[in-house]
């Protein structure tokens, strides 16, 4: 076990007196969801023994949020024991998901005969994390080497941002955008369709929680209102509630605010990024199945012929790691400096190394290489 969340849920479960225990990244499952076995790297809480310490009140009614909101900090990962930074574990986690530039050759040879797509997060993949989520502006290299990237294969920029947000970010109109943590998908405004038809793809799959994610959004700004640093971000059909500037003396209350809001309003979730909460719509919908609807738009589903890699350094990240790990199909490339429980197969350690990797792969494709290309070009003229 490499990382411990503990699981709470206001939904009722009815099932073996449990607490729910929902896959990483969701710390409320959706209504109904009838609660899994623990998987390594959750903790179960009996229902009863927790209900007991919300009637406790203070300090013990909420921390299972605080022991979460930490477990999702960088700064407490080395207190766990199971990540403790020893060499040892360290060297064992690399063998495991060796860097993708060391690997860059293994990885390119798999794409033999295949068509590479690639889909990139944004926040702590394409730009760093900074304190304002507002400025967090993606270099001009960067930009350069993703435009590059994306002359010669399909690319989707997936975020758990608002989708017009993340495109002032990027300005690249040549890519596909899946905002709202997938829930926003729109294809290529210029040049061409990357699509099936000569439809341009726009799919919304939460577009009735509009309304309810307005209402979410403007009762959590006046509950945190009193809570120094906190910051709650409108990303359309999701609301980030953000901790990185909170004192973490403050978590607890912090919490306590959002839980009094989302226990009105048991058709939202929650689920974790990096000092972030995110809230959004309890249907089945994340960064995994827009990974699929895109490559199903690209006219892959159920294709052997095409290697999706999906670079990405978030919690939410992994159900698209985990998309890909199911089907056996591309490769999910981690960015983090520290070991972390993950799907993904292969790690960068920050986004200069993300850079690094777009241009291997530019240069890689690069016809005047005088090599002969091992993937199929995507026509771009077309
Ligand atoms: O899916 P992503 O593109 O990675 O978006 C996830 C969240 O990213 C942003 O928050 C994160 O980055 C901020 C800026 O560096 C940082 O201040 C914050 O602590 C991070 O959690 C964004 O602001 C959120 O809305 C996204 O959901």
């Amino acid at each position: 076990m490499t990382k411990q969340n503990v699981v709470v849920s206001d939904v009722k479960c009815g099932i073996n007196d449990m607490i729910s225990v929902v896959p990483k990244g969701s710390l409320f499952p959706s209504t109904g969801q009838k609660p899994p076995k623990a998987p390594d790297g959750y903790v179960s809480i009996s229902r009863n023994k927790f209900l007991k310490k919300l009637e406790t009140g203070g300090g013990a009614r909420i921390n299972p949020w605080v022991e979460s909101m930490r477990a999702s900090s960088p700064t407490h990962i080395k207190s766990n024991p199971s990540l403790s930074s020893t060499v040892h574990q360290e060297d064992s986690w690399i063998l495991d998901h060796p860097s993708a530039l060391n690997m860059f050759e293994q990885i390119m040879s798999a794409s033999k005969g295949k068509q590479i797509v690639m889909f990139l997060d944004y926040d702590g993949t394409l730009s760093p994390i900074v304190d304002d989520p507002d400025r967090a502006f993606m270099s001009r290299a960067m930009r350069a080497a993703v435009k590059a990237v994306a002359r010669y294969f399909p690319t989707a920029i997936v975020s758990g941002r608002c989708r017009d947000k993340v495109y002032s970010f990027v300005r690249l109109a040549e890519l596909y955008y899946a905002g709202s943590h997938g829930m926003d998908i729109k294809g290529p405004a210029k040049g061409p369709r990357y699509s099936k038809g000569n439809e341009p793809v726009l799919f919304q799959p939460a577009s009735e929680f509009l309304p309810m994610i307005d209402e979410v959004y403007k009762a959590l700004v006046e509950k945190i209102k009193s809570i120094p640093g906190a910051k709650v971000e409108h990303n359309r059909f999701c609301v980030s509630v953000h901790f990185r500037c909170v004192d973490e003396k403050k978590w607890g209350s912090l919490a306590e605010q959002v839980r009094a809001v989302l226990k009105e309003y048991p058709k939202l979730r929650l689920s974790q990024g990096r000092k972030v909460l995110e809230i959004r719509p309890t249907i089945k919908w994340d960064k995994g199945r827009a990974l699929e609807f895109l490559l199903e738009s690209l006219g892959y589903a159920n294709c052997s012929n095409v290697l999706p890699v999906y670079i990405g350094d978030d919690r939410t990240d992994e159900d698209a790691f985990k998309v890909l790990r199911d089907k056996g199909l591309g490769f999910g490339i981690l960015v983090s400096k520290i070991p972390k429980d993950t799907n993904a197969s292969y790690s960068l350690q920050e986004p200069s190394e993300v850079m690094l990797f777009l241009h291997r792969l530019v240069e890689w494709q690069r016809p005047s290489r005088g090599r002969p290309r091992e993937s199929k070009i995507y026509n771009t003229s077309t």
